[in-house]
């Protein structure tokens, strides 16, 4: 379980993370959705410990966190946004040496190894040079890494943003995975379909804050199940929210452009979010 108890991070008079209030429970796929500069790094560096909340508190299993809680390391596993690997070694050697930092004992770490490799199908190529990888490859290397020490909590920071679609769903089927086998895991993203996909919670942040949080359905649900989308005579996209298809037909009837009824997506409710629309 992570605890975020009205946390709030200030960097001179600027405030980044503004009185934040969030439980994750045990076991539950948690995305932070937010813009550019919302404040979803500086929230997770204070949930791994790198930065420190100017007020509040952060408790994961319990535990508060803080940079010296070598115990609590122990059981978080991090995926940052820029690659956190040795370009010089191979793959199995930068896992080699992350199990080292974790003192993991020889046999059992080769053994973690191995199935780590499996796992994120790098087996083929453990011996290659990482500044030789593809950044679909780093990614996958990053998240073995992340579980070398067999962690509970897991924070994934955009693992997924600069790579081709293929390589994308394969790191999704790595986390959904991950989420099966119980971990909690937190990820911010920019791609929305990745979290309506993944994850049984989102949080949609801004200015530092947290405006919404809860389930891609219910989220959905609030600015209404059915979207009518047309093309205006200013030439602008207009978008308008039904509660049922019916509501949505009955205001067609009036369009004189073409338009389209489908399904509200994730993607809707942020895109209304973010352009300060009132849901
Ligand atoms: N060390 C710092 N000193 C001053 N301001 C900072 C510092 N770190 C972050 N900020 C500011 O805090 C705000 C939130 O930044 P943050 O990196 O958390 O956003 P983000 O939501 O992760 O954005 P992105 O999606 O672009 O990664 C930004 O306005 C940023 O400029």
């Amino acid at each position: 379980m992570i605890e975020i108890k009205g946390v709030t991070k200030k960097y001179g008079n600027f405030t980044a993370v503004d009185n934040v209030d969030i439980r994750i429970p045990r076991g539950s796929f948690f995305a932070l959705l937010g813009p550019n500069g919302a404040g979803k790094t500086t929230l997770i560096r204070m949930l791994i410990g790198l930065a420190k909340p100017s007020t509040g508190e952060i408790l994961i299993n319990n535990m508060k966190v803080h940079r010296n809680n070598n115990k609590l390391k122990k059981m978080i596993g991090i995926v940052p946004q820029y690659t956190n690997l040795d370009k010089e070694l191979t793959v199995r050697e930068n896992l080699i040496f992350s199990a080292k930092i974790f003192k993991i004992p020889r046999r059992k770490a080769s053994e973690k190894i191995d199935q780590l490799l499996e796992f994120v199908e790098l087996k083929e190529i453990e011996d290659r040079e990482t500044n030789k990888l593809s950044g679909g490859m780093k990614r996958k290397l990053m998240i073995a890494k992340a579980l070398i020490n067999d962690p509970q909590v897991i924070f994934l920071d955009e693992p997924t943003v600069g790579i081709d679609l293929n390589s994308r769903r394969k790191i999704w089927d790595i986390l959904k995975s991950m989420k099966k086998q119980g971990k909690t895991i937190l990820l911010t993203t920019h791609y929305i379909e990745e979290a309506d996909y993944l994850c049984n919670s989102v949080s949609l942040m801004n200015n530092g804050r947290i405006f919404y949080y809860d389930t891609p359905e219910n989220l959905k649900r609030l600015l209404g199940e059915y979207t009518l989308e047309y093309f205006n005579q200013e030439d602008k996209t207009e978008y308008k929210y039904f509660e049922s298809m019916e509501e949505a037909r009955i205001y067609s009837n009036n369009i004189k452009t073409e338009f389209t009824i489908r399904k509200t997506t994730l993607e809707d409710v942020f895109y209304n979010f973010t352009n300060r629309k009132v849901i």
